[in-house]
């Protein structure tokens, strides 16, 4: 990865002018939707979508559950902008590439993003089809020198040097909390921290054991770097991981993890994915529609 690669400010609003000139939403949530929980964008009203591959430089999806169209609609009459379908590194594409939506959403008027994921989990207590709050992440690429923020940074997003105690936002993360209980579903609803590899292979049993030593309670291969960039330029975050598989840890236990169960396992929790969501975004306050 070369810092030749980082995208201009020029880039960006090549692709917010295009947005803007389509649709008349101007959003103050963004919703980045993990591998099959695409629909959560299906209950937006009003919707305009745009395939990637229309958009000036945005990327395109390759992975099975990630639609590859960016959802434009109300949810109650809360502006909101879902991306049916993330960028990941081991896709091949630059980790400025993987969060170029990020800064787009920034420049649309975007103040709030919602991250959502599949998630592998290492936590003992966590099962299937759990829905994790993330509180924190360990972000092992980032850790390694690998960060969207790498080369000269431009001070019209954030600074230099930002700080990432306290990302996901505590008042959010208590919202959330909250609703769960409302919704009588806190018996499969937990608060811990994600941490992201690079992927694409699931992880070696040695692997999983250093992340539980670590304090890691769910793993996948994104987020992170979307998170961190949407920080940076003083976006509010809050994030969900949906536990799709146990990962292995054990030398005795002949499973193993793939990508189809991970997506059936995202369908089946898909609903009261949706509705938790929509619920969070109902409940926080958006100074929505002043763009
Ligand atoms: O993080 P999301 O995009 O939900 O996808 C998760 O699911 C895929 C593996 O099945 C990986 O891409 C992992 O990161
Ligand atoms: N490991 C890494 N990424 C994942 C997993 C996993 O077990 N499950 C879903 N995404």
């Amino acid at each position: 990865m070369h810092c030749k690669d980082q995208i201009s400010h020029k880039d960006y609003q090549r692709s917010v002018d295009w947005l803007q000139s389509k649709t008349q939403h101007r959003p103050k949530v963004a919703i980045i939707c993990g591998s099959g929980l695409g629909m959560l964008a299906d209950t937006l009203q009003c919707q305009e979508s745009f395939k990637y591959s229309d958009i000036p430089g945005f990327p395109q999806s390759t992975v099975q559950g990630h639609i590859g169209r960016l959802v434009f609609g109300e949810l109650k009459g809360k502006t909101c902008v879902c991306m049916q379908g993330r960028f990941h590194m081991y896709e091949g594409h630059s980790i400025y590439k993987v969060t170029f939506p990020v800064r787009v959403f920034k420049l649309l008027g975007v103040e709030t993003l919602i991250v959502t994921n599949a998630a592998g989990s290492i936590a003992e207590s966590y099962h299937c089809g759990d829905v994790m709050i993330i509180r924190d992440h360990i972000n092992f690429p980032g850790l390694a020198g690998l960060n969207p923020l790498n080369g000269p940074n431009d001070d019209k997003f954030g600074p230099r040097f930002p700080p990432m105690s306290g990302v996901y936002d505590k008042d959010l993360r208590k919202l959330a909390f909250d609703i769960c209980k409302r919704m009588g579903v806190t018996q499969f609803v937990q608060e811990g921290v994600y941490c992201m590899v690079g992927g694409p292979n699931f992880e070696s049993i040695a692997e999983a054991r250093l992340l539980h030593k670590l304090g890691v309670d769910a793993v996948g291969m994104s987020t992170a770097p979307e998170v961190l960039v949407a920080s940076h330029c003083g976006m509010r975050v809050f994030g969900l991981s949906l536990i799709t598989n146990k990962v292995v840890k054990s030398y005795e236990d002949s499973e193993t993890t793939n990508h189809e169960t991970i997506l059936e396992v995202s369908k089946m929790r898909s609903e009261m994915l949706q509705k938790l969501i929509t619920e969070i975004i109902i409940h926080m306050d958006i100074n929505n529609n002043q763009a």
